[in-house]
């Protein structure tokens, strides 16, 4: 089995370390991660996951796959620090926001690179992910490279300039979710249910109508009527939705994340 190394050990890299460990993709014996500075932060994956703190940078040249996971503004950093230790066979996955394949080559060099968006459901094997390849990633090497993303969830491969939208929707969409969810747990907890009780029912809502949409071919619009009797309980909630601009805000919302994401490609 082949070496890997973190640059970058944070949320996402811990998300994608518990999902191949525990999925017995990669042994936790393959995995190293390095930090710029956390040393705390290794020492907890460390415990965690059994995986290898890399102690020396001249080690970097034995790795076959490097994935880059620093926030997007730390990445020239960490490139400078790898790049005279970085082989010429080494491949690359990135799974930075924004952060274009181009940029990369100029930091580390032309070699296999695949631009990936995960998120962080990847923890349990149901990350969304996109990804998109450079012209060195060969047929062979795809296959490698989606293997290793299926086994966290489902791949869908795209152009590279709609990595922007797919972060927006995918890579972002948890935390939107997570917001409704907050606000849902306020509002039940206004009426005097629990917080578990609330949770409960809400998991189940949320996983059931993504379960109906996955299984049968009707459009959410569809799904949406059949719940909503005239003169009904929905038709009020969706009302006040209305009046309060619930697809403005929801538009405005996936739209600035997508420029956020072109911003970074930019370097702003
Ligand atoms: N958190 C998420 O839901 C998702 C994040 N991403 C992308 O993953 C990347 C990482 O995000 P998070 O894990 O959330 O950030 P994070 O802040 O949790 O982790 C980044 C890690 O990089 C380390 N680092 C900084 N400079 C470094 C350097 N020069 N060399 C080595 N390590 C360095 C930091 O110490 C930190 O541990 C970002 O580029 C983000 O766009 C992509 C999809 C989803
Ligand atoms: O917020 C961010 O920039 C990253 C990219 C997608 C999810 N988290």
């Amino acid at each position: 089995m082949q070496k890997i190394l973190f640059v970058g050990a944070g949320s996402m890299a811990e998300a994608l370390i518990h999902g191949w460990v525990e999925q017995k993709v990669i042994p936790s014996q393959n995995i190293y991660i390095t930090n710029r500075s956390n040393h705390e932060r290794l020492v907890k994956l460390n415990e965690s996951y059994s995986v290898n703190i890399l102690e020396d940078n001249a080690f970097i040249s034995e790795m076959d796959l490097i994935i880059l996971a620093t926030k997007p503004k730390d990445i020239f950093h960490a490139m400078e620090r790898i790049q005279p230790f970085i082989s010429p066979n080494t491949a690359v996955l990135s799974v930075l926001a924004g952060i274009p394949i181009n940029t990369i080559e100029e930091g580390i060099g032309k070699r296999p690179i695949a631009r990936v968006m995960p998120n962080t459901s990847a923890t349990i094997g149901m990350s969304a992910s996109g990804i998109a390849f450079n012209a060195q990633v060969d047929d062979y090497q795809k296959v490698l490279y989606l293997q290793l993303l299926k086994a966290i969830g489902i791949v869908i491969e795209v152009e590279e300039d709609k990595l922007h939208a797919v972060t927006a929707l995918s890579g972002s969409g948890p935390a939107y979710l997570y917001y409704l969810m907050e606000a849902w747990e306020a509002v039940g907890a206004e009426f005097g249910l629990t917080k578990e009780i609330v949770r409960e029912l809400m998991v189940q809502t949320i996983a059931g109508s993504a379960a109906m949409l996955q299984s049968g071919n009707e459009e959410p619009n569809v799904l949406r009527r059949k719940v909503t009797s005239p003169g009904g309980t929905t038709e009020a909630g969706i009302h006040a939705l209305e009046s309060n601009r619930f697809n403005e805000a929801i538009y405005a919302c996936v739209k600035s994340a997508e420029a956020r994401s072109r911003e970074l490609a930019n370097g702003q």
